[in-house]
């Protein structure tokens, strides 16, 4: 039988919330940098016995705090989630079994059965955001998907959001009537096939 995908996806305030970084490589420098391509307000705290020059340039811009040291346990104090990539599987491992004891959500880089979610493909227009995941099967369609639909979806999309979200405000009658009226408005933008959705 086909495995199913069993993903939810979520939009995390990252600003408001509490991010521990283990590892300030090459892996950890790339989760960094889509992390703050996305969010550049993410609250983040990356511990590490080393730094590549041009993660400690990115997170002095985004205001992280580099930890130049081991990894310990405390780290992970008043934290939501934790990011482990470093060279050591061992280490990795060890962040994902002390996550668990606190109920913290882990991610641990190039090991999808240690990961209680995945960092996705990510398209930016504006207010519209998209994420995209393979289920941790192959992170290279994932780059490819997210470059088709940086390329495919248009710049004034986001326009055409506020436009909407402006409307909205200026429609009179109860939660219901909002709805038909919006319904209505956007029918065209529908492909013309029929559709329950
Ligand atoms: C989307 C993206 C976001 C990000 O990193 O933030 C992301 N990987 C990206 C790129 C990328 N990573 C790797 C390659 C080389 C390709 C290759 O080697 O096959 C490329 C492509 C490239 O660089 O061209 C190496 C790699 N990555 C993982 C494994 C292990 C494995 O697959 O088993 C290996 C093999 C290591 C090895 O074999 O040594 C695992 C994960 N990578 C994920 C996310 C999660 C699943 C996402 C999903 O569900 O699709 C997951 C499970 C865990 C996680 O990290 O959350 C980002 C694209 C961003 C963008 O461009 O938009
Ligand atoms: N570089 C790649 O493109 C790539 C691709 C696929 C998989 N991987 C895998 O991903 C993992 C990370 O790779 P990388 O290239 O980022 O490694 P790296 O050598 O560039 O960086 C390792 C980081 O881990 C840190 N670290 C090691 N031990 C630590 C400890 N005890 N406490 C705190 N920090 C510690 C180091 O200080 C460093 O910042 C490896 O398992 C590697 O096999 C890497």
């Amino acid at each position: 039988m086909e495995e199913r995908n069993e993903l939810y996806p979520v939009f995390l305030k990252v600003n408001k919330l509490n991010i521990l970084v283990v590892g300030g490589g090459a892996v950890g420098h790339e989760k960094l940098h889509f992390l703050f391509k996305s969010s550049p307000n993410a609250n983040v705290e990356i511990v590490a016995k080393w730094f590549l020059p041009e993660t400690e340039e990115l997170a002095k811009k985004h205001g992280a705090k580099l930890i130049k040291g081991r990894y310990r346990r405390k780290y992970l104090k008043k934290k939501h989630f934790v990011i482990a990539a470093t060279n050591d599987p061992k280490l990795n491992k060890r962040v994902h079994r002390d996550a668990k004891k606190r109920y913290l959500l882990a991610n641990i880089a190039d090991t999808p059965d240690l990961c209680d979610f995945y960092m996705g493909g990510i398209v930016n227009k504006g207010h519209v955001k998209i994420a995209i995941s393979t289920n941790g099967k192959s992170p290279t369609a994932a780059k490819r998907l997210r470059q088709f639909f940086e390329e495919v979806i248009p710049e004034n999309i986001n326009q055409m959001v506020e436009n909407l979200n402006e409307y909205r405000s200026t429609i009179k009658g109860d939660f219901d009537e909002k709805v038909n009226q919006m319904n209505k408005i956007t029918e065209s933008l529908k492909a013309k096939k029929e559709s329950n959705d």
